[in-house]
């Protein structure tokens, strides 16, 4: 199995230069367990051997994350100097617990030379227990410890690679196969409209998911039409006809004095009518599964003939998500699920049980209340996800949605030319928040799994602090950070415009000052080769770090700070930096 791991350096690479997919370098398994193993303390995570290969082609991300995180920003803001990283890691990520579980029984193998019976009785127990605790059905789990374990037992010893980073793979393998291995597609009509229709319980997310998966097929150029058949909550109606509004999808409602089978019937006409490639039906959802519910949809799905009866269930209900798949599936017979709310405190059972308890599989998932919140469901990726590699992929596309390549050129040569100015501080920081919030992003980042949340909410509230002192500057200091270096009374302006400190704008001006040149350094250090070996960059980048004093990159370092410090040095008196008036 080839793990693409090293995505991280094509995920970055993308925000420089957008590079397509098809570039990317696989990892050996080694390197990839090896990787995936490694600690990674949250107060060092920015240096860390993840996400140097992460960063190094995005030096921004990199830059952009250590400026909106300094500890100095919180202490302008907070008034209070906060240690990053304070011993505790809690995972922001999803699925915290469960990956923090299975990472106990990594641990207890480490030390060992081989795997044996005796020796993984006690991480059986620990994957076990994550498990369950993630309310992962038990059937399933006992399953899925039988399989590790025979596997695990039966390995041997492999020339370099350690017992506890053989177990995470065979744990990664089985995890995948759990899912449903493969990604399951969407099917579509071969002729006529494709029809779509959506079921589920009530509050599950159905309406929604309707909108977002108007939006997800019109992405791939598909016309959608979207039908209100939920007849008992007046408010859905008016709800999807404002969502589809928002995705530009026409609504077909017919109020709620009709039946939903009458309402899908005349729904389906318009949609022929209109020569609509899909038709989305939503319908009602019930508190509990009751005859009534199965019925109208059964009638329903007569008049529909659909392509997918697609079965919306709440992640957070964890193994309840795959009764309810079972259940659905024997009464109506449905397609597949859709697994919404996995952005929330899901721990993992719903996606872990539902293809093994139902035989159905999870064809989509929703990870946000925003309409562009549906995405395909990869087993692999949540595999990684829960072993704590990252989604990177998922975080590629997205890079991919919301970066044009024109505009990661034009950067790579600001940055170059050393005039990465405050508007492409303010479009990047942005291209970051339209991926959807911090703490997902993050989270897809290899070996940024483990941030606290602490640390997420102040990068955040610091991302909006620079924002609103970006906001408050004119389109000339944008372009022109010195402006605001060289003027106190300009960035006495800004302070007060935006509503933060003077202290606060010159440390911003001061850190994009700094930004410049170390970026220039770091994409300096990456230029001469289309995707250097990974360890060579994790050299180039440690170095870069930890170059001593009196070396060429050290002195460019001090030579950077001088460069500030000496328009710092030129202000008159204690009142900022680089001040001439
Ligand atoms: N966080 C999060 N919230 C979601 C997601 N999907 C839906 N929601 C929220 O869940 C709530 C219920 O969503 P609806 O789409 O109204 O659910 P429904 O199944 O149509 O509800 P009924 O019509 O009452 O059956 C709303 O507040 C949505 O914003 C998701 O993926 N993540």
């Amino acid at each position: 199995m080839e793990v693409t791991a090293s995505v991280s350096t094509v995920a970055s690479r993308h925000l420089s230069t957008a590079l397509p997919l098809s570039k990317t370098t696989h990892l050996s398994n080694s390197k990839f367990l090896r990787r995936s193993t490694q600690p990674c303390s949250s107060s060092s995570f920015i240096g860390s051997t993840h996400s140097l290969s992460f960063s190094s082609r995005n030096p921004f991300t990199r830059e952009l994350w250590g400026v909106i995180h300094s500890s100095s920003m919180n202490a302008a803001v907070t008034g209070t100097r906060k240690m990053a990283g304070s011993g505790l890691i809690i995972r922001a990520e999803m699925f915290g617990q469960l990956t923090s579980g299975l990472e106990t029984a990594w641990n207890k193998l480490k030390g060992e030379e081989v795997l044996t019976k005796e020796n993984i009785a006690e991480p059986m127990r620990d994957i076990r227990r994550a498990l369950l605790e993630a309310d992962v059905s038990l059937p399933v789990v006992r399953r899925f410890v039988q399989a590790v374990s025979d596997q695990a037992v039966g390995t041997g010893v492999i020339r370099g690679v350690r017992p506890d980073q053989q177990l995470v793979k065979i744990v990664n393998d089985e995890l995948v196969k759990l899912m449903g291995g493969e990604v399951s597609e969407l099917v579509f009509a071969k002729t006529g409209p494709t029809v779509i229709l959506l079921a589920g319980l009530q509050g599950v997310g159905k309406t929604t998911v309707s909108a977002k998966l108007a939006l997800y097929l019109k992405k791939q150029g598909k016309s959608c039409m979207l039908i209100a058949g939920d007849v008992y909550r007046p408010a859905a109606i008016d709800q999807l006809v404002i969502l589809g509004e928002q995705v530009g999808v026409p609504v077909y409602s017919a109020g709620t004095e009709i039946k939903p089978a009458e309402i899908a019937r005349k729904g389906l006409e318009e949609a022929r009518k209109k020569n609509v490639n899909v038709v989305i039906m939503d319908t009602a959802g019930r508190f509990q599964i009751d005859k009534a519910m199965m019925d109208e949809l059964k009638e329903v799905k007569r008049v529909l003939n659909p392509t997918e009866v697609l079965l919306v269930v709440d992640a957070m209900t964890g193994q309840e998500a795959a009764a309810l798949v079972t259940t659905f599936n024997l009464e109506i017979g449905i397609t597949g699920a859709i697994l919404s709310k996995l952005d929330g405190d899901s721990r993992g059972g719903a996606a872990l049980s539902v293809k093994e308890v139902s035989g159905k599989p999870i064809k989509l998932v929703g990870r946000g209340e925003r309409v562009e919140d549906l995405e395909p469901f990869y087993p692999d990726r949540m595999a990684g996800r829960i072993l704590g590699m990252g989604d990177v992929l998922s975080f590629v596309e997205k890079a991919q949605e919301v970066m044009r390549q024109e505009d990661a050129e034009e950067l790579q040569k600001k940055i170059m030319s050393a005039k990465f100015d405050f508007n492409d501080f303010l479009k990047q920081t942005r291209a970051v928040a339209q991926m959807g919030s911090m703490s997902r992003v993050i989270g897809m980042i290899p070996g940024m799994g483990k941030v606290t949340p602490a640390q997420i909410r102040e990068a955040e509230k610091n991302l909006k602090i620079m924002e609103a002192m970006i906001e408050a500057m004119t389109p000339e200091e944008r372009e022109k950070p010195e402006l605001l270096a060289e003027s106190p009374a300009r960035r006495k302006r800004v302070a007060q415009d935006s509503g933060k400190t003077e202290q606060q704008v010159s440390q911003l001006v001061a850190q994009l000052f700094q930004m410049r040149v170390r970026m220039k350094n770091l994409m300096g250090v990456m230029e001469g080769g289309s995707i250097p070996a990974l360890s060579n960059l994790e050299e180039a980048m440690k170095a870069e770090q930890k170059a001593p004093p009196g070396t060429a990159r050290r002195k460019r370092r001090s030579e950077s700070r001088r460069q500030f410090a000496d328009s710092a040095s030129s202000r008159p008196g204690p009142r900022g930096f680089g001040a001439k008036n």
